[in-house]
């Protein structure tokens, strides 16, 4: 029952009605200002007959979450005739604007993680005050108006509900017996969407997953493609697509803290407190390691990519020789990382001549080497951005060190030890799982220690590389996993690998696999990998 714009008066209460910014099921929002005043408001308006009265609802939640961060506020409600309204802060564009404003494109890396920290912080302070939201989509995620453009707010709270009893103050029960489905057809939970699970605050995260993995997705989720459905059948297809959607495969090419955040919420018991500081950390951390600071503050449109290094005064010495430091700054220039621009350098809305000038930023930014302790720092520093912490610098350097040592070794015991601490740093330090400029560099030596048969004790060999004697002629036939062209394949393949040459190559293709990826993560299949390598350097001994 969607009503006409022509219907609603001009004023309502103290308040001239303007423009008409959206309109929902139940109701339409106007820009309002005050007759006297001449503030700037929004004004939503529904028929008080109408089916829905949301913004009855809405009118009581307003209250509880007044005054918090990402919130809009409340200043005034009343009835007029057949209206009713609410008079909140007037908001800019909302995330489902913004996302169709950009073509429908995915979104860069940096604005994905700003949202997707923002809004974890939002349902936090909701949870908080004991209200669920119950409809997480993008359009109901708004910016700011100025000077709060880069904050995103939580809107239309129609569908909240208090989830912990006032009187009792017990958690609302759970039940067995199916309910109706309440929530958005894109991003409501698989529980609660496709099998009538009663919605709880596990249900308004992995809403919110679901959007964060929606915005990352060429053409966005399978299930939102063919827009709203018309029919049973349809809405059935959309709950069967999203019941059989693995998030391995929704998060593919994704850095891993989304598939992550996604498993959690669904790990998540019905009445668990789910640690949204955690996954607000993850998700700084992820924008941190791919060199955004400033993660609290979405900037749309996103900046213009930065692709000098601020010059930085006395760097610190890092730990090896001259000669040392030589050798692996000729390797660290010969790497080719620039086939495709990793996930965080994408830029949504580039200017024609940054379009045209960006495989030649990205070539000067690869090549650009940073001795001073995080890889990060190639790009522009923004001038109050937070200090490194001590974790990255440590892994740079715990990564540098190991980059040293896999030139040093003689045996495949040794290099054993060394690969098996690759993926130790790579796991412990950060949270973060992306591969930097310093881990290439180790695979590549890595890639060329194996390659080199003199430098080792004499690996086991297959019959015809002994039957030949030379190993570098030998003309072997290519292993299943190079055509398939996946991780999953060099896990299980490096257990048989044959010598170090093979493993050479696998590293060489494991190399090149992340680098293509489009965010140059090391996923927990990559990990199986390297710790399968370290066990078949030591068998290979
Ligand atoms: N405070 C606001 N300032 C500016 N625009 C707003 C504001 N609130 C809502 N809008 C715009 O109006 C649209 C609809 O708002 P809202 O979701 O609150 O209405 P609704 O009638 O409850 O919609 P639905 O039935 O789809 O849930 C939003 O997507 C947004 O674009």
């Amino acid at each position: 029952m969607a009503q006409r714009c022509d219907e609603v008066p001009r004023r309502l209460g103290n308040y001239w009605l303007r423009t008409r910014l959206g309109s929902g099921y139940s109701g339409s929002i106007f820009s309002a200002y005050h007759v006297h005043t001449g503030d700037w408001v929004a004004i939503k308006v529904q028929d008080i007959n109408h089916e829905c009265p949301t913004n009855r609802y809405e009118e009581h939640f307003y209250p509880m979450l007044q005054g918090a961060e990402g919130m809009p506020g409340l200043f005034a409600s009343g009835v007029e005739g057949k209206w009713h309204y609410l008079v909140i802060t007037l908001l800019g564009s909302s995330l489902d604007n913004i996302y169709r404003n950009n073509g429908q494109r995915t979104l860069d890396l940096r604005s994905v993680c700003s949202i997707a920290y923002q809004v974890i912080s939002r349902l936090r302070t909701m949870h908080h005050r004991e209200i669920l939201h119950r409809d997480v989509q993008l359009g109901n995620c708004a910016i700011g108006c100025a000077p709060n453009e880069t904050m995103i707010y939580m809107i239309d709270f129609g569908f909240s509900k208090r989830y912990i009893d006032p009187v009792t103050r017990r958690h609302i029960p759970d039940s067995k017996q199916k309910r109706d489905f309440l929530g958005n057809y894109w991003f409501t939970s698989v529980g609660v969407h496709c099998k009538g699970k009663v919605p709880s605050r596990r249900d308004d995260l992995e809403a919110a997953a679901l959007m964060f993995i929606h915005l990352l997705t060429p053409g966005g989720l399978l299930w939102t493609r063919n827009g709203v459905p018309k029919t049973d059948e349809q809405h059935m297809r959309i709950k069967r697509a999203k019941q059989s959607a693995r998030p391995e495969d929704l998060c593919r090419g994704m850095p891993s803290e989304f598939e992550e955040f996604l498993r959690y919420c669904r790990r998540l018991k019905f009445a668990e407190q789910p640690d949204y500081e955690h996954w607000m950390n993850e998700f700084k951390a992820l924008a941190h390691d791919n060199g955004f600071t400033d993660i609290h503050k979405l900037i749309w449109p996103p900046p213009p990519q930065q692709a000098k290094p601020v010059p930085r005064a006395a760097p610190r010495r890092p730990a090896c020789t001259s000669s040392e430091m030589e050798n692996v700054l000729q390797d660290l220039a010969k790497l080719q990382l620039n086939h495709r621009p990793a996930l965080a350098d994408q830029t949504n809305t580039p200017t024609p001549g940054a379009q045209a000038a960006k495989p030649n930023d990205a070539e000067e930014e690869d090549d650009v080497i940073d001795l001073t302790g995080d890889s990060t720092q190639t790009r522009e520093k923004p001038k109050n951005s937070a200090p490194h912490t001590p974790v990255r610098i440590k892994k740079f350097e715990r990564l540098w060190q190991l980059r040293v040592a896999v030139s040093k070794a003689t045996d495949n015991v040794a290099l054993s030890k060394i690969v098996a601490d690759f993926a130790t740093v790579l796991k412990e330090t950060g949270t973060s799982k992306t591969l930097t400029i310093e881990g290439f560099s180790f695979l590549d030596a890595l890639r060329k220690r194996l390659g080199d048969p003199a430098a080792f004790m004499q690996p086991m060999r297959t019959s015809r590389a002994r039957s030949t004697g030379n190993l570098d002629q030998e003309v072997e036939p290519q292993p299943a996993y190079v055509k398939l062209d996946l991780v999953a394949r060099l896990k299980r393949e490096v257990a048989r690998a044959p010598d170090n040459k093979a493993l050479a190559q696998m590293v060489a293709d494991f190399g090149a696999v992340t680098n293509r990826s489009s965010s140059r993560t090391i996923t927990k299949d990559g990990f199986a990998f390297l710790e399968g390598l370290a066990a078949r350097l030591q068998a290979l001994s």
